[in-house]
């Protein structure tokens, strides 16, 4: 099978180096010409010098001197430039690789990450690799070479007084990397308490009307700036840490200048060293600062880019659902049989959530035509069977068939195929009317057929009044009402192609003229497919062809409203204790 893109290992040499390799040599290249430009200028400032103090022309020395100054700054621009543009783009590759892989993991692996997580870790991490591409890719390696350089030419022109500059700065050194090792540290601690108060947040938006209407802003805000205060703590220790850097290479430098100073003008004296090339020594010992610096901090940004790196390879590395199939012997795109017996068959299915069991070897059997009621008291499991019938879950044990197959013999998209699933809130994308009311569908109906639809769900009207039509957005500036909602979601169930419908009724109680008119049309889906209703209210229980009771993850009961009356406890409390609901 071809591997997709997102199940690739991340490597950010290879997604730089293979996309544009001409572009990257020409960097390098312009890295390498800024790196000798820097270099090689105080050497001619030494030439200078010497020009000078012969009283020779100094013509030549000052336009070497310029020429390697402006070709080592244009070329350090250009090369910075280029290199920035190349990381933003793989980050912007990884990114959106990032977010198609997400929206394929199995929704329990989404629930443990996090949303928040997940969602942090794409503006985060993204940041912090960019800066892989920035410090690991051109400045550290060159930067390692002009401290190198520079190391060899102050041997060259000096060994002693270099063995002076190395004694008398090694201190301020081992200062930086501790001081870079416990910003690190802190600076990890920082980014998870942003991806915790990300998620705090965004749950507190998706609850907002809950929290507006119980006048709970106040609370929430102040759980909210509990997080930001922490937030801002570990952020001020990162601060007080990256203060301290600079005073203590300014410190290491000011006392290796002195050192140099002193100790070259010794050696002047003594006729060991010259004045050009004390000169030359002094420059090139102020520009060494920027390397050191860049090499102590880069490793530290490389450090954390590559960590980033890490996480994102261990989502891309966690199996979608499609590539976890894929391990699985020759996955059914269609039933085996040509009419099989039963939509939906559980044989012994047990599942639990984590070690809470949730269903109990559940059987129960849904008939190709007509409408099955699940009812049971509030976590009782009834949502989990539809998990489990759309393969969001797996269960522990038994065997749970759809259309006479193995769940887990079915490519899940062509299992989802079969079947439309309307959810208890009825979500409707932020897209327009007609790619809502298409998702289920192979190729776009035509415009008549989703008049039809909307017109059986009495939401024709109101769909030619919105501007645009068919064509109006759901979103921020157009929205409907919940019960408009719920006749799109299941407008959009009647257009689906699938030979069963899943329906997930909601326990509120919306009003009873809504009901009234999706009673038909949930009746007549049910006339050519077969319909499983989560139900809470009775009208449901009542037009249903077949009614299983569940009780606390086990079936206790099957069969009519009727039936049931007259043999279920269980179900006549349902009905008796007003647990369904008699609008
Ligand atoms: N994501 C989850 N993680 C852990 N436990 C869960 C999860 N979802 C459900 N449960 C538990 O599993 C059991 C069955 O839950 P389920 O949602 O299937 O019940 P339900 O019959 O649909 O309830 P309701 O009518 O209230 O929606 C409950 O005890 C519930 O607490």
């Amino acid at each position: 099978m071809e591997r997709t893109h997102s199940e690739e290992q991340l490597g950010i040499t290879r997604e730089l180096v293979n996309r544009q390799p001409w572009l990257i040599a020409g960097i390098v290249l312009l890295s390498v010409v800024s790196t000798l430009g820097t270099l090689a200028l105080p050497l001619t400032a030494a030439r200078l010098i010497s020009a000078m103090q012969r009283g020779g022309s100094t013509l030549v020395p000052v336009l070497l001197m310029v020429g390697a100054g402006l070709a080592a700054a244009a070329a350090h621009a250009l090369s910075t430039y280029l290199l920035s543009r190349v990381g933003e783009q793989m980050v912007g590759r990884v990114r959106s690789r990032f977010m198609a892989h997400s929206l394929r993991l199995p929704l329990s692996v989404v629930r443990r990450e996090g949303q928040g997580t997940l969602a942090a870790r794409l503006g985060t991490d993204g940041l912090q690799m960019k800066a892989v591409v920035d410090v690991g890719v051109l400045q550290l390696p060159m930067a390692i070479i002009t401290v190198t350089g520079t190391a060899v030419i102050m041997a060259l022109l000096d060994w002693v007084l270099l063995l002076y500059l190395v004694a008398s700065f090694a201190l301020s050194v081992g200062g930086v990397v501790v001081i870079i090792k416990v910003m690190r540290k802190r600076f990890m601690a920082l980014q998870m308490s942003v991806a915790k108060m990300t998620q705090v947040f965004m749950n507190a938006l998706e609850a907002l009307p809950t929290i507006k209407a119980y006048r709970a802003e106040q609370r929430t805000s102040r759980e909210l700036a509990a997080l930001a205060e922490d937030t801002a703590d570990l952020g001020v220790t990162t601060t007080r840490l990256a203060s301290l850097l600079f005073p203590v290479i300014n410190l290491g430098q000011q006392i290796a200048l002195v050192t140099v100073i002193v100790a070259g003008g010794v050696r002047l004296n003594s006729g060991l060293l010259t004045l050009p090339d004390l000169a030359a020594f002094l420059l090139y010992m102020l520009q060494l600062t920027a390397p050191l610096l860049l090499v102590a901090m880069g490793v530290g940004s490389l450090q954390a880019g590559l960590a980033s790196r890490d996480r994102f390879r261990a989502i891309f590395a966690t199996p979608t659902e499609e590539s976890a199939e894929a391990a699985a012997p020759a996955p059914r795109t269609a039933p085996s049989e040509e009419t099989p017996a039963a939509a939906v068959r559980f044989e012994g299915v047990t599942f639990s959530y984590d070690s809470q069991p949730a269903l109990r070897a559940v059987d129960f059997t849904i008939p190709r035509r007509g409408m099955t009621a699940l009812v049971g008291m509030s976590g009782a499991g009834k949502t989990t069977v539809l998990s489990l019938i759309e393969r969001f879950i797996s269960a522990d044990s038994g065997t749970v068939r759809v259309l006479g197959e193995d769940v887990t013999r079915w490519r899940v998209a062509d299992l989802r195929a079969h079947m439309a699933y309307v959810d208890q809130k009825f979500t409707l994308l932020s897209d327009t009317i007609r790619a809502n009311l298409t998702l289920g569908t192979s190729s776009p109906p035509p415009d008549d057929r989703l008049m039809a639809a909307l017109a059986e769900v009495g939401m024709e009207e109101a769909v030619r009044a919105l501007p645009g039509g068919l064509d109006a957005r759901l979103d921020e500036g157009t929205d409907i009402s919940g019960g408009q909602r719920q006749r799109l979601a299941l407008a959009r169930a009647i257009l689906a192609e699938g030979e069963l419908v899943l329906l997930d009724e909601p326990s509120s109680q919306l009003d009873s003229v809504n009901e009234m008119l999706l009673r038909d049309s949930i009746r007549r889906m049910a006339d050519d497919r077969a319909l499983l209703v989560v139900a809470h209210r009775l009208s449901t229980v009542q037009d249903a062809d077949h009614i299983i009771v569940l009780d606390r993850g086990q079936v206790v009961a099957d069969g009519t409203h009727h039936e049931l009356m007259a043999r279920s406890p269980e179900y006549s409390l349902l009905v008796r204790g007003q647990l369904l609901s008699s609008v």
